[in-house]
């Protein structure tokens, strides 16, 4: 991934993510590629040629577009329709086939599986997390209180205190929300998390999205929640069986998306 290049258009929105024809295919290894002896005696005999225990799944397929300051962008398609991918391609965690994305400053994607320890309790997770995401220790000392208040863990009982395994999966997206959404980002990018909170968790997530954006960050959602990306959204890429089938604003993209599902 590489800086933006300074751009002389007419256009004064501030481009922070420019994808370019990104193609990702995903290489499974099968179990042909395991076993002993005989499986590497078997490699060996086949040098050169592919191995039948590979499996390519091409995920993504030549997907371009910009993303400009102050957007906030949902995208929606069905399940296995690259979402996830092409996310983690843009954050830089998922190496591309072929395609160039350039972005401003390091997208931080916030996922439902991001890296939270499980072992550990929720304070330790707050400082870790708030860490791992660029704070100081001391501006983690600070917002402390305020990601613990955000994400509602400590509501009925001491949660914070308790290892993050005996959370359930709506409490500990929460918390991993809580805590990335404490950071002001360039460019954020938020995989399912808000899917799992409750209506109030929602309210709040979608009113820090929009203070997000109005810092003049970027703000990526995928979701299946087709209202949370109306609600939130105000531009929409549809993406099915890995290419970009529509991109537009959000109402629109999402009507169409619903009239598709609804015609099978
Ligand atoms: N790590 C991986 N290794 C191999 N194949 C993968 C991997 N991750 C995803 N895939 C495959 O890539 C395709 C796109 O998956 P992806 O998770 O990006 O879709 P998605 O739109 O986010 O799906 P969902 O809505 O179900 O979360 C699928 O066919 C999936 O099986």
């Amino acid at each position: 991934m590489a800086d933006l290049p300074v751009g002389a258009s007419g256009d004064t929105r501030v481009p922070t993510v420019v994808a370019d024809g990104v193609h990702v295919v995903h290489t499974v290894r099968t179990g042909a590629r395991r076993g002993g002896a005989a499986a590497a005696l078997s490699r060996l005999l086949r040098r050169g040629e592919p191995d039948p225990g590979g499996h390519r799944v091409h995920a993504v397929k030549g997907v371009t577009f910009t993303a400009y300051r102050g957007e906030a962008i949902g995208l929606i398609g069905s399940n296995g329709s690259g979402k996830s991918t092409l996310l983690r391609a843009v954050a830089g965690l998922q190496p591309l086939t072929r395609g160039t994305v350039h972005a401003l400053g390091r997208p931080s994607l916030l996922g439902v599986n991001a890296a939270l320890m499980n072992d550990l309790t929720g304070e330790r997770n707050i400082v870790l997390g708030g860490l791992a995401m660029g704070m100081s220790r001391e501006e983690v000392r600070r917002r402390y209180q305020d990601i613990v208040d955000f994400s509602g863990i400590d509501e009925r009982d001491h949660f914070t205190s308790l290892p993050m395994r005996t959370y359930s999966s709506g409490m500990a997206a929460r918390l991993r929300f809580s805590i990335a959404a404490a950071v002001d980002h360039e460019v954020l990018m938020i995989d399912e998390a808000l899917a799992t909170g409750d209506a109030a968790f929602q309210r709040r997530s979608q009113a820090r999205i929009e203070e997000l954006r109005e810092r003049a960050g970027t703000v990526f959602l995928v979701s299946h929640a087709i209202g949370t990306v109306r609600d939130t959204c105000d531009r929409a890429l549809w993406l099915e069986a890995g290419t970009l089938r529509m991109d537009g604003p959000a109402a629109e993209v999402c009507e169409a998306y619903e009239r598709s599902a609804r015609e099978g």
